[in-house]
């Protein structure tokens, strides 16, 4: 047995980079991976997502070049060097964590797949050609394990050759019609992607409209987005039954009082995460799980066990590479520098990379007013912002929630062109406690989308 100053279990966002200070901090320390360091994000979401996203916007770009004055007679896509290139960008980012974390002195790097046996005992299956076990202790340990697709019990799924973000992310054929469980981010960032290289795309989405956690106005905004694109959206979607017949795959779908069958090449399943908490055996550590089996932690990312720490999307809560990389200066803050750090009133943002984006911060007006707070709305088209007419991009709007008492900015979705950067400068208005008046006021360069930030606060004074 190994008894060393602190083991973290998954190279995830937060996993990584708490190892490399803990190291430096004189901490002897092991991070341990089953599968690819980087994690989720460099391996199978934002790192490939986006980068085969930029090759489906240059697609389209292309195909609506005659907007801008240009004509294009013919292009053809190319599935493998689109994959090559996103394999390129997925290895540089792999291969430069990868060094990082070889490089720092006091940390050992170990390939293999950890369980608890004991509170303070980890046991490491190695991944070495005689798959032998490596025994570790630690008065600290922390989990960044992440999740996994989560895969509904659908009738018939099991049985047909469905497709996850990781499996869609190497096909090699572009799928003549994709079919979509699912209608949230993974859903609508490939089902746009997808579109735009030319497959026909179907969304199947169960709640009641696509994005649900988002306001009403922002979430139909974004489906009219897709059905203009030609995506066949149906939301309340009940799926009764997958088969696989051939190469195809049929599904039998009620939504709108109707029944129907849906047939497509492809099946992307796309319904939500699942944590990765099963392999760990927490019950050995005593470290409590909530009904989904994510790992319970209090505002500082302490679980049930006092020494064993929970950060990333295995904690719960909204799983965001940001949100993972912020916790990891949670927990270095109160152990090393010995602070007070917490996770409570700290921001979400988040962007969804459609088309245009969807950037947001803060609450919805939904969440506001259900809060209790007098609202006021701003709103402002993108038809209306003077960068979005001038570079051609005017679908969206940008909106504000704001407290009617004290002026202060609640929260805001910005769907339009580079919603995620103008998302941005409303966090920071936010975080700075900067009112919609002052927001109305404020100089921003000419002619930016940020800039349209004055015109939307000045719909409130109409
Ligand atoms: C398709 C897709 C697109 C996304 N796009 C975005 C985006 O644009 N922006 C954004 O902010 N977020 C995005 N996300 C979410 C983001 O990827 C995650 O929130 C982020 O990666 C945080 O993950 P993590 O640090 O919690 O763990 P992960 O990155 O999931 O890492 C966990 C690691 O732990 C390892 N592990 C698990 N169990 C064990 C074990 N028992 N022993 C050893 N190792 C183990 C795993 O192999 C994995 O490498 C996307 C997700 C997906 C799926
Ligand atoms: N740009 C980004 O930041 C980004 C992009 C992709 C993913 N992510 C992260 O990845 C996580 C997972 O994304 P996701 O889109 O898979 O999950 P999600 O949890 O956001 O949404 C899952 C969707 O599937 C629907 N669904 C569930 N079961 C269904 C069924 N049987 N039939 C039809 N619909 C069903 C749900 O109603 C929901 O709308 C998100 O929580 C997000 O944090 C982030």
């Amino acid at each position: 047995m190994r008894k060393i100053d602190a083991i973290i279990i998954g190279s995830g966002q937060g996993g990584m980079p708490l190892a490399k200070k803990l190291a430096k901090a004189g901490w002897q320390t092991a991070i341990i991976e089953k599968r690819l360091i980087g994690g989720t994000c460099i391996n199978d979401g934002c790192t490939p997502t986006k980068s085969m996203i930029s090759c489906a916007a240059a697609a389209y770009t292309i195909a609506n070049s005659k907007e801008w004055g240009i004509t294009v007679d013919s292009y053809r896509i190319n599935l493998e060097k689109i994959t090559d290139r996103k394999d390129k960008v997925v290895s540089k980012f792999r291969d430069g964590a990868t060094k990082g974390l070889e490089e720092t002195e006091g940390l050992s790097i170990i390939y293999g797949e950890a369980a608890f046996s004991g509170p303070e005992t980890v046991t490491v299956r190695l991944h070495n050609n005689d798959e032998t076990e490596e025994i570790l202790t630690a008065k600290h340990i922390f989990i960044n394990a992440g999740t996994s697709p989560k895969i509904p019990p659908i009738p018939g799924l099991d049985k047909v050759s469905y497709l996850t973000n990781t499996t869609l992310l190497d096909i090699k054929k572009l799928p003549s019609h994709l079919v979509i469980i699912g209608g949230s981010y993974i859903a609508l960032e490939f089902g746009q992607m997808f579109r735009r290289l030319g497959s026909q795309v179907t969304l199947l989405e169960a709640s009641a409209q696509l994005l649900k956690r988002e306001d009403e106005d922002v979430a139909a905004a974004v489906r009219k987005v897709m059905e203009t694109a030609g995506i066949t959206v149906h939301t309340n979607a009940n799926i009764h039954k997958v088969e696989q017949t051939g190469d195809t795959v049929r599904l039998s779908v009620a939504s709108g009082g109707q029944t129907m069958a849906i047939t497509g090449s492809h099946l992307l399943v796309a319904t939500g995460r699942t944590p990765q908490t099963k392999a760990l055996q927490p019950e050995k550590a005593g470290i409590a799980l909530d009904e989904k089996g994510y790992i319970i932690v209090n505002d500082r990312l302490e679980t049930s066990v006092t020494g064993i720490y929970a950060i990333g999307d295995i904690k719960g809560g909204p799983a965001f590479t940001h949100i993972s990389y912020n916790d990891h200066f949670i927990v270095y803050k109160n152990l090393v520098e010995k602070g007070n750090a917490s996770i409570k009133d700290r921001p979400v943002p988040y962007c969804m990379f459609t088309d245009p984006q969807l950037g947001r911060v803060g609450m919805t007006e939904k969440a506001a007013r259900e809060a209790g707070f007098k609202v006021k709305v701003a709103c402002l088209n993108y038809e209306n912002v003077a960068r979005a007419i001038e570079t051609g991009h005017t679908e969206g709007f940008m909106k504000a929630v704001v407290d009617a008492d004290t002026d202060k900015i609640l929260g805001a979705a910005i769907l339009g062109a580079e919603g995620g950067e103008v998302m941005s400068v409303v966090q920071m208005a936010i975080s700075g406690g900067f009112t919609a008046t002052q927001m109305h006021e404020m100089v921003f360069a000419h002619p930016l989308y940020a800039e349209s930030l004055n015109n939307l606060f000045t719909t409130l004074k109409k």
